[in-house]
């Protein structure tokens, strides 16, 4: 699914005004009324204070327009006007007619008014801002939205949590709803999936208001969701001719003394889903222990005990994962650095690859173009720089990969895959995977699908995807706590199911 910048947002309206030759309040018609089958299929009249807080926006007209038809519905309602501005809008003060012509007189909230009374078992409809907040709430509003996140109500949000901007940080932490649940319109928001701002949003759902489709198909999106069905046409089905060489070959190098566990699960990681063959390169005193824990994976060993030195291999690879576990040694600097020199295959790099890049970026001329880089936002800030706000992140991630032609997986909740001045923002996963070694498992997995054929921006935004699923399995079966990085590789098979699985009803018919 497309994310669109506000900009975008308001084209879309306005290509959909154009096209179906409506007026803008039949679209806030539209919007006020499928807010009003959302709350109403969940209430089904139940008798609940509904406190309806509405700026003089358009935002705040959706609020008011939603208002009514709670009113006519026979809902117990209380609206407010949040009186920030006197540019009030036309399709704000036709609904507020509207709604005094049904004789609701709404209280309207000024600098001086006191604050009203919420209870926690009441429902806080947000309608203050929408996306056309473009500077900080003055004070009094952003301490209305301070009393409502303090009020432990329930609080549905209008499109947007009021307060949050769309394309840059709030100026003031504090003056932010809260909210509980956000019905956004049309196209979820960039905000949403953000560490810094997606924090406000508990949860959050797509009303279809019917923006114009070719419009929407046919505008170029700076970000896009990753959802099922746009991870199902990247598989690449396995041909019944097919043999272990036709999945590649991978080779995993990395570990140190005490990290040997990092490169066993990725090439089992990388095993798992489904390349032909894997061959670890490693030190001296994970041979042993790697064997036995893997048997099907291949060991290779370098000259040294404890740490990688001098990268030879007898092959050459489909792909190399490098990274995981590998520490800075000395040696293993310049044996990282002489193998980015002869090595032809493309590559994944990850841990403390990429902490190393960081430090000597004179190698990152001999970074293969297109591999993918793997980093955690620590990592990531080494190899690209401070930034102030998870906008400049992707901004600077965006050039970064741009210039070296890379595809960079910032990790985290929503982990983005960027490419080509595009970002890809993932929906699976949970906190359970916030535990040692859950990257190391990616590694192997967007390693083994390159191994398989996969381009590696379809192998980082599927591995990615599956990662996250593997997550959410297991922690179904084992709970966010117990879930540890080998549980992740233990469900992989399952995510692949789940992701191939039919739906039901198509299961029905076909029975
Ligand atoms: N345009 C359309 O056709 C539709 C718009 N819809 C709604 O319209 C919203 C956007 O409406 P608006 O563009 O009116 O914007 P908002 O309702 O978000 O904001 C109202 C206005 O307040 C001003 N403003 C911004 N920041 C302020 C601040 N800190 N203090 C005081 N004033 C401030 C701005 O000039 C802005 O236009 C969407 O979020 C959505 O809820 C929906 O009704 C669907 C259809
Ligand atoms: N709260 C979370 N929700 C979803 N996924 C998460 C969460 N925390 C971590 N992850 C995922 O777990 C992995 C952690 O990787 P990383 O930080 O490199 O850990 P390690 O170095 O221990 O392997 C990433 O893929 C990340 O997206
Ligand atoms: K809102």
């Amino acid at each position: 699914m497309k994310i669109f910048s506000a900009q975008q947002i308001y084209q879309a309206d306005k290509s959909t005004i154009q096209k179906e030759q409506i007026k803008s309040d039949d679209l806030m018609e539209r919007a006020a009324n499928q807010l009003f089958e959302w709350l109403h299929s969940r209430l089904r009249g139940t008798q609940v204070n509904i406190q309806l807080f509405c700026g003089i926006g358009n935002n705040g007209g959706d609020g008011i327009a939603l208002a009514r038809m709670l009113h006519e519905h026979g809902y117990s309602i209380k609206v407010y006007v949040v009186n920030y501005s006197d540019k009030r809008s036309e399709d704000f003060l036709l609904n507020l007619e509207r709604l005094k012509d049904l004789k609701v007189w709404p209280d309207f909230i000024n600098k001086e008014s006191d604050l009203p009374e919420i209870s926690p078992n009441d429902i806080v409809v947000d309608a203050i801002f929408g996306i056309g907040l473009n500077r900080a709430p003055d004070d009094w509003v952003g301490s209305l939205i301070a009393h409502i996140n303090n009020s432990r109500a329930f609080v549905l949000s209008v499109d947007v949590p009021s307060g949050l901007p769309l394309d840059e940080a709030p100026w003031n932490p504090d003056y932010v709803i809260q909210a509980s649940y956000v019905l956004s319109f049309q196209l979820p928001k960039l905000v949403f999936f953000l560490p810094k701002t997606g924090v406000y949003v508990n949860q959050w759902e797509v009303l279809d208001i019917g923006l114009n489709p070719d419009f929407i198909a046919n505008t170029e999106a700076d970000f896009e969701l990753i959802g099922r069905p746009e991870v199902l046409p990247l598989y690449r089905p396995r041909l019944k001719f097919s043999h272990k060489g036709t999945f590649g070959h991978s080779l995993i190098v990395g570990g140190s003394y005490g990290k040997i566990g990092a490169v066993q699960l990725a090439s089992n990681a990388c095993l798992t889903v489904g390349s032909g063959m894997v061959t670890a390169f490693i030190p001296k005193c994970g041979y042993d222990a790697l064997q036995t824990a893997v048997p099907e994976v291949m060991v290779l060993t370098g000259s040294r005990d404890k740490y990688i030195s001098g990268i030879e291999v007898p092959f050459q690879p489909t792909v190399v994962g490098i990274g995981v576990g590998i520490g800075q040694d000395d040696d293993t600097v310049s044996a990282f650095c002489a193998f980015l020199k002869k090595n032809k295959s493309p590559m994944v790099i990850d841990a403390d690859g990429l902490n190393i890049l960081s430090q000597n970026t004179e190698m990152l001329k001999d970074v293969p173009e297109m591999s993918v880089l793997t980093p955690h936002p620590k990592e990531l800030e080494r190899l690209i720089g401070y930034w102030d706000s998870d906008f400049e992140k992707l901004e600077k991630a965006k050039a970064f990969a741009l210039k070296h032609n890379l595809v960079i997986v910032i990790k985290g909740a929503h982990t983005i895959t960027v490419y080509n001045g595009k970002g890809y923002v993932n929906t699976t996963g949970n906190p359970g995977m916030a535990t040692a070694g859950s990257g190391d498992v990616l590694t192997g997995i967007i390693t083994g699908l390159m191994a398989q054929g996969y381009a590696p921006v379809e192998a980082a935004i599927f591995g990615v995807y599956l990662h996250g699923l593997a997550g959410d399995m297991g922690a179904s079966a084992k709970g966010y706590e117990a879930l540890k990085a080998s549980v992740l590789v233990e469900h992989i098979g399952n995510a692949y199911a789940e992701l191939l699985r039919q739906p039901e009803v198509e299961q029905k018919e076909t029975n």
